[in-house]
């Protein structure tokens, strides 16, 4: 049995109430190991984009405590599932804004930009502005964007929600080999929310199953080595995980749902 990875991040006994007492977060207890990809699954307003919030440090716990082992000025690579591009802007300004907001050098910069446009396939497309780009494009981008910093740690709410199922199984696997080692380095660390039980298992180490209010019911793991591919979805073994997370998903549900 191989060891659990060193924690990357940890919450703890973490609630969060928000005005009027509306409980987001009731009570909970979760931790993603460095180079861990996990995801959180669960029914609408069980609190995932709550934990994604607090996982970055954009939002603070009630109670209970959050560690984050990163260092203080780490920005994690956050992406939506609305990619929020500047609609006046082409593609190459878009993707270069983090690293203008940070000073870079001209040079530096631009070669940083064309090497994230290659590896999400937006090459040929760096002078488009958003109008003129697909979904899956303008998400392409959006992950450009994120990758041009080299976050350690992706935090992903339902990215690819609004995209065709094709360009869905495509960005995935787009995204298992940006979270690849680079140069020697060790493998990012990813957070992704999602409602789909097939993009969870197809992309995680680990499934959190959530309830509401707020809380993780299952820990479900997903022991596949990567790299995976689109064989991996046609295998007994993928099938199998599918329904298992499928049936936690289910039971997390019919607890804690609305009359
Ligand atoms: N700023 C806020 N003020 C008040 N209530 C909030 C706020 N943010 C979230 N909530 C409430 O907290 C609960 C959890 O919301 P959250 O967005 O984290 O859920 P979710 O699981 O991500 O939902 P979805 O899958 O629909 O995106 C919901 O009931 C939501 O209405």
């Amino acid at each position: 049995m191989t060891n659990p990875p060193t924690a990357l991040l940890s919450l703890t006994h973490v609630r969060r109430e928000f005005a009027g007492g509306r409980v987001a977060l009731a009570d909970v207890s979760l931790s993603v190991g460095d180079g861990e990809f996990v995801s959180l699954l669960g029914a609408s307003g069980c609190g995932k984009s709550t934990v994604l919030r607090l996982l970055s440090g954009l939002d603070v716990p009630t109670s209970g405590t959050i560690a984050r082992n990163l260092p203080a000025d780490a920005v994690p690579g956050y992406v939506f599932q609305d990619a929020a591009l500047m609609p006046w802007a082409s593609v190459r300004r878009n993707v270069e804004l983090p690293l203008m907001l940070r000073g870079g050098r001209a040079a530096a910069m631009r070669e940083r930009v064309d090497s994230a446009l290659r590896a999400v396939g937006l090459a040929d497309s760096a002078g488009a502005v958003p109008r003129e780009l697909s979904g899956g494009m303008k998400m392409r981008a959006s992950l450009a964007r994120a990758l041009v910093t080299s976050p350690r740690l992706w935090l992903l709410d339902e990215p690819f929600g609004a995209l065709d199922e094709i360009t869905r199984f495509a960005l995935n696997q787009t995204l298992l080999s940006l979270c690849q080692p680079r140069d020697g380095g060790a493998p990012a660390t990813a957070v992704f929310v999602t409602h789909s039980v097939y993009e969870a298992v197809f992309l995680s180490q680990r499934v959190l199953v959530m309830a509401r209010p707020g809380r993780v019911v299952d820990d479900i793991a997903i022991d596949v080595p990567y790299p995976r591919d689109a064989g991996f979805r046609a295998t007994p073994q993928f099938a199998a995980l599918c329904a298992r997370v499928s049936d936690a998903l289910q039971r997390a549900s019919a607890v804690g749902a609305p009359a």
